[in-house]
């Protein structure tokens, strides 16, 4: 489980994340919603410690992520790192590596895995991705979505806590954004715990177990889709959803 308390963060005078509260269930999908510049990358990346949290804590499954505001130790990032496996909007995969040698590589370097178990776990999870053809490849010989599904293998890989998906496919057509999104799907049909940054309201109405709604850095709504898509409690949310429902 995923418990968020109290989490701020601030750049210098400016709060981008006031007080949020999140817990997140085993299993559990929620997406994060909201305005261009609400804070929810930042929300994501606090998670993992990609930025350090002003104040609150985060603890995945019962230990606390690290003892903010202090910097987190080598030892504490490592342990994140281990426990969340992130999905970036830009696939961030080495160009002069295969695709093998990219979902091998943190399982070396973060789990001490032998080279023979990275290989296998790598093949399995390129297969579970539609992958397994594309191995021996490069990732520059493969498309964008491709090159976001081997993000979601290396992620994977690591057998994570929770999945934290940022924006995963705004920086592909729809129709390639599809097809990462049908491997979402199935991830949280396996159970994957994930949390999900999207603009993609199709998979937070049908996927997400709960919608958080962020503006201003605060969580103005949180509740199942049924709910929330077809009775918006708050302005910002009948607002920002009458805005995508435009686009
Ligand atoms: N490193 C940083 N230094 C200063 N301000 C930052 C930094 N990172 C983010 N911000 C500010 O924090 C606010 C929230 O940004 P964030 O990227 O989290 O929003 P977002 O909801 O993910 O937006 P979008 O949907 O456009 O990606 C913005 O006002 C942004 O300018």
């Amino acid at each position: 489980m995923v418990s968020i308390e109290g989490l701020t963060k601030s750049y210098g005078d400016h709060v981008v994340l006031d007080d949020i509260a999140l817990d997140v269930y085993p299993g559990e999908v929620v997406a994060l919603i909201g305005p261009s510049g609400a804070g929810k990358s930042t929300l994501l990346r606090c998670i993992n410690y990609l930025e350090t949290p002003s104040s609150g804590t985060i603890s995945i499954t019962g230990e606390p992520v690290a003892a903010v505001p202090s910097k987190p130790t080598k030892a504490e990032l490592l342990a994140v790192r281990r426990r969340t496996g992130m999905v970036f909007q830009g696939f961030h995969l080495f160009p002069h590596l295969s695709v093998l040698r990219n979902v091998t590589l943190a399982q070396e370097l973060v789990l001490g895995r032998k080279p023979q178990e990275a290989r296998e776990v790598a093949l399995k999870l390129l297969d579970r991705v539609g992958l397994a053809a594309k191995a021996d490849a490069k990732p520059m010989q493969c498309s964008g979505g491709q090159q976001q599904r081997i993000a979601i293998a290396r992620a994977l890989a690591l057998d994570p806590v929770v999945m934290l998906f940022d924006e995963p496919t705004s920086a592909l057509d729809p129709e390639v954004g599809q097809e990462v999104l049908a491997v979402m799907r199935e991830l949280a049909d396996q159970g994957t715990t994930m949390i999900v940054v999207t603009h993609a309201m199709g998979f937070a109405r049908k996927v997400a177990d709960q919608v958080a709604v962020l503006a201003h850095g605060a969580i103005v709504e949180q509740s199942h889709p049924d709910e929330l898509f077809t009775r918006p409690q708050h302005a910002v949310t009948r607002r920002f959803l009458e805005a995508v429902a435009e686009q």
